[in-house]
């Protein structure tokens, strides 16, 4: 990995002297324009990373009327270190992640990345927003969502085969997939198929299917992955409502910052796309609504589609926040705040800075949001599905508060009841699993013990 900081390339300078404290690593990097992008060690991940970090240099290091490139260009550099879900490639995900209520559901893709974000050695972090929690650490926010790839969901069949469709399969095709938001969905649309877990990634899971000898006749990924690995002509049927919601923040990068960061906080201006942080905030909303604690099969699907405030289309359309003054923005504000509202800068965006007197020029805008949420059951049995009428929305903040409330109206409906279902299920098959892991472990054990007899005995003789 390049790196403009020393001690990240030298490794013997590591050794030599103490790592610099948190806050001379920030203060280095800011005299030297430098960032640090930090990232999953997935071919995925890194590509996804490798664009950001292309987009933020197009953004920054914009040539002068002569031509010239900046004297002190800003740089990019990034770094990649595995995390527990990408150690563990075969655990079911619901174990790697165990149920509790206190702690924010599914963080093993991001918490050793924002122990580093939060240290200084990162001054972002590029995740799938798919696999960032819906609650951030303290002191970590996300900046921006890059514009949003499709969102859907896709059949891939195995090589060879000549199904298309879902449909096509005969009765009792093995189907594989890691998530239980897709086997619950599809359960029930397909009760003749079977689903079975199939984790690693993308290339391996590929691997897997097309392997002759495996009994999966199909696996669902998720679109934008497959086509951001060039992988989009293995796709051969995109799922959605009624068949298959996708899963929130499907299809959308978000890149994590330190709150306090406003360097950092700066150089995003301009990266992020309002429509996509419009659509995944109300996602995000309805998502954190329905989790408390553990990951759960919602579904959603979204649209934010830009109005002028004197368009027709306007008067037809419920506008429940119409009348609702919001906080002003400050310096503190969450960035995610300004979404839609700051107009993009032309170029170099990172001169202007946030500072009390100097807010970022802003501008009003009014979108259509239509948002559609499920929660199904994890046989799939009980499916509930809410389809608010759209509404218009003026912020973020807005469409995240319709989110939340969409969430509610489905705990009315009856996602309490799959929500509790799930989570007492959850909980007795942790019990059983780690009965069964102490089980193992003794039996282990026992094994190590007879193999120690039986060496030690045969040293004996030999002796
Ligand atoms: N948890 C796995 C994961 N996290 C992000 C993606 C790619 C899809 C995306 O960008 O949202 C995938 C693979 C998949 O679900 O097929």
């Amino acid at each position: 990995m390049t790196s403009s900081c020393p001690w990240h390339s030298n490794p013997t300078a590591t050794n030599r002297r103490a790592m610099p404290d948190r806050e001379t690593l920030i203060a280095l990097k800011a005299q030297q324009n430098a960032f640090v992008l930090g990232t999953r060690k997935s071919n995925l991940a890194l590509i996804q990373t490798g664009h950001v970090a292309d987009d933020l240099r197009d953004l920054h290091n914009v040539e002068d009327e002569n031509g010239q490139l900046p004297a002190y260009p800003f740089t990019f550099s990034i770094e990649s270190m595995t995390t527990v879900g990408d150690r563990n490639q075969t655990t079911p995900l619901h174990l790697l992640s165990p149920y509790s209520s206190t702690q924010p559901a599914k963080s093993l893709w991001t918490d050793e990345l924002e122990a580093r974000l939060i240290g200084g050695h990162f001054d972002m972090l590029v995740h799938s927003l798919k696999d960032v929690p819906t609650v951030l650490k303290d002191g970590c926010e996300i900046g921006c969502m890059a514009k949003r790839h499709d969102p859907r969901d896709a059949l891939v069949i195995k090589e060879g085969l000549p199904y298309k469709t879902l449909e096509d399969l005969p009765d009792g095709s093995v189907v594989g997939t890691g998530s239980v938001r897709r086997v619950a969905q599809l359960k029930r649309a397909f009760p003749n198929l079977v689903f079975e877990d199939m984790r690693g990634n993308l290339n391996t899971r590929l691997a897997k299917l097309d392997n002759p000898s495996s009994p999966f006749a199909a696996l669902i990924l998720a679109m934008s992955g497959l086509t951001r690995l060039g992988m989009a002509h293995r796709v051969t049927s995109p799922l959605s409502s009624p068949t298959l919601m996708h899963a929130v923040g499907q299809g959308a990068l978000g890149i994590e910052i330190r709150t306090d960061d406003i360097r950092t906080r700066n150089v995003l201006r301009g990266l992020g796309h309002w429509q996509t942080e419009w659509s995944c905030g109300a996602e995000r909303g309805c998502l954190r609504v329905l989790e408390g604690g553990c990951s759960v099969p919602v579904g959603v699907e979204t649209e934010v589609v830009e109005l002028e405030e004197s368009d027709p289309l306007l008067q037809g359309i419920e506008d429940p926040f119409r009348d609702e003054v919001e906080a002003a923005l400050t310096e503190e504000s969450p960035m995610l705040w300004f979404s839609g509202l700051v107009i993009p800068p032309s170029s170099r965006p990172s001169t202007p800075t946030f500072s009390r007197d100097s807010l970022p020029p802003l501008r009003k805008r009014v979108a259509k949001l239509t948002l559609k949420g499920c929660v199904t059951s994890t046989d799939g049995k009980k499916h509930v599905v809410y389809t608010p009428a759209p509404i218009i929305v003026r912020s973020y903040r807005q469409a995240e508060k319709f989110g939340e409330d969409c969430a509610r109206k489905l705990r009315e409906m009856g996602a309490s009841e799959i929500l509790d279902e799930i989570n007492a299920i959850r909980k007795e098959r942790e019990a059983a699993d780690l009965a069964k892991a102490i089980e193992r472990s003794r039996a282990a054990a026992q094994e190590a013990e007879k193999v120690g007899v039986v060496q030690g005995g045969a040293a004996e003789v030999v002796a």
